[in-house]
């Protein structure tokens, strides 16, 4: 099991500390604060509901949470330490000297610090060569991005490991390639916070009305296109050479105020202080979070379906999660057919919601098609094997709802096959929440040719893939609910 030390476990170091943990490692946190432990369990207790949800599939079991009061215990036998105090630079200086005293010299050091250049943090070091930044987004255990900025003294070797760990627990890194303050990113955020703090100074809009002119317009863009993407499309047919030569004369224009920052006078303060309070002070900052965090895990995985952007990061680290758990994907990966096969496991996302607050009845459906794909996929009607024109269609499906299926819990599809002949199979899968039966469903699934349209016989292949399981699964009882009608007396 690999470790992490979480250094500072407040706003960033919590979702670091989350991120870590639901991805199995072992999480060892140092925070002088006597709330750190508290604080951080409600972030975990958040990250515990959204962020499975994310995958369609189980993520790993948690790794072990501990916390220590030295920084040298937090570190014992850490591979990845995160450094994620207060961003100031003496301090961040200060705890590189403490943790390089008692870490492993092979350990990647990251800071999450979002201004300061590595070559800054590598100044006093003993061992500069293991300090990165290490650069995440709030909430960290949602957004993927991480800004990774080495310098020179980094050895590629292991620049090429921090990408890899990163990516293991579902990140997405963006290897800075030369140091700048306040890395990518930040710029950007800078730039259109000191503007909207103008646009509020002069009275010229609200706290809120610049929110809505974010989330009701680009914001909604940058998410999926970013900011070139959506200005070359901006651009018509022409593309990026037309948009430039429209809209480059403007940037000249008195419209930005963009090098300047008005002084954070009591007078400004008070004034956005109190619009924001007016906005949203009927919420507490954690309802906010949750609010936060479902809209994230809905907007992703909608980006997952188009597998593009953040969806598609989503979509790599679904397969090594799925390869990790020990999945079925053939046939002769099965321990013993003579039991029901998993063919799926995965938590319930928010979207899988509806008002009555549980699963709602279509998602049943898509739980119990995908574990009917997985079992294709078992027995051999897999991508390949579709491209050359053979595959099923379902003619019939019957669902029982047997209990409650509540948001994060992890859901497992067992399957068996019934009947397997000809060009018929014959399908019965049971959903469990652990050992709670949630649901059953029956599908009679019909091979069929994609040129014709029409039914045809099993290849050779799927025939004996499927009679090896129906044999072995012939002695089972047969299931409760089997042939079933609809409003049959229980
Ligand atoms: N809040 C944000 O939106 C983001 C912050 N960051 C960066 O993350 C770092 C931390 O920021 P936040 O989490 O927002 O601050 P925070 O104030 O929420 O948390 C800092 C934590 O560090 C602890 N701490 C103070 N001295 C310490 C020490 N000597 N050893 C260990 N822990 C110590 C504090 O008790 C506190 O819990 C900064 O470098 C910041 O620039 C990066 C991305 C986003
Ligand atoms: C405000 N901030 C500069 C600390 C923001 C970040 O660093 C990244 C983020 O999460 O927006």
């Amino acid at each position: 099991m690999a470790t992490a030390a979480i250094i500072g476990g407040g706003v960033i170091g919590g979702g670091w500390a989350a991120r870590f943990l639901l991805n199995g490692w072992d999480v060892q946190v140092f925070d002088p604060d006597p709330e750190a432990e508290r604080k951080i369990g409600e972030v975990i207790d958040n990250a515990r509901v959204s962020l499975p949800g994310l995958s369609d599939t189980a993520l790993p079991p948690e790794g072990r949470l501990s916390f220590h009061d030295s920084m040298s215990e937090a570190v014992a036998g850490a591979s990845w330490i995160q450094e994620s105090v207060p961003e100031r630079l003496e301090l961040k200086r200060k705890v590189y000297q403490t943790l390089q005293e008692h870490c492993e010299a092979d350990a990647i050091l990251g800071s999450s610090t979002s201004g300061f250049k590595p070559s800054e943090l590598q100044g006093c070091a003993s061992r500069p060569e293991q300090i990165v930044v290490t650069h995440p987004f709030n909430p960290v255990y949602l957004m993927p991005l991480v800004e990774l900025v080495p310098t020179e003294k980094n050895a590629p070797a292991l620049i090429e490991r921090a990408k890899e760990t990163l990516k293991g627990v579902g990140m997405f890194p963006l290897h800075v390639r030369k140091e700048i303050d306040a890395h990518i990113a930040d710029r950007f955020l800078e730039a259109v916070w000191r503007e909207a703090l103008w646009l509020v100074k002069d009275g010229i809009a609200t706290t809120e009305e610049i929110d809505e002119a974010i989330r009701m317009g680009f914001g909604i863009r940058w998410a999926q296109m970013g900011l070139f993407d959506t200005y070359r499309v901006a651009g018509g047919e022409a593309g990026m050479k037309h948009f430039m030569a429209q809209f480059g004369p403007c940037l000249e224009w008195p419209w930005t105020k963009l090098m300047d920052v008005p002084e954070f006078t009591d007078e400004l303060v008070d004034l956005i202080a109190g619009q924001s309070d007016a906005q949203s002070g009927h919420m507490s900052i954690r309802e906010m979070e949750r609010v936060r965090d479902n809209n994230l895990v809905s907007m992703m995985r909608a980006l997952k379906a188009q597998n593009f952007a953040s969806g598609a990061v989503l979509n790599q680290h679904d397969k090594k999660l799925s390869a990790e758990a020990g999945m079925v994907r053939k046939s002769a990966d099965i321990a013993d057919p003579s039991l029901p096969i998993v063919t799926q496991r995965r938590a319930v996302p928010v979207d899988w919601l509806d008002y009555n607050g549980h699963m709602t009845e279509s998602r049943y459906l898509q739980a119990f098609a995908d574990a009917s794909d997985r079992l294709m996929e078992i027995i051999g009607c897999d991508q390949e094997y579709i491209a050359t024109g053979g595959s099923f269609f379902t003619a019939e499906t019957h669902i029982r709802h047997i209990d409650e299926t509540h948001l994060g819990s992890v859901i497992e599809v067992r399957t068996r096959v019934l009947m397997a002949e000809g060009k018929k199979m014959h399908l019965w899968h049971e959903m469990y929440a652990g050992e709670k039966l949630l649901a059953t469903a029956e599908h009679i699934l019909i091979h069929v040719s994609l040129e014709t349209r029409r039914p045809a016989p099993f290849s050779p292949e799927i025939a004996a893939n499927l009679k090896m399981i129906y044999e072995a699964q012939a002695d089972l009882p047969a299931p409760d609910g089997l042939g079933r009608y609809v409003g049959q007396p229980r």
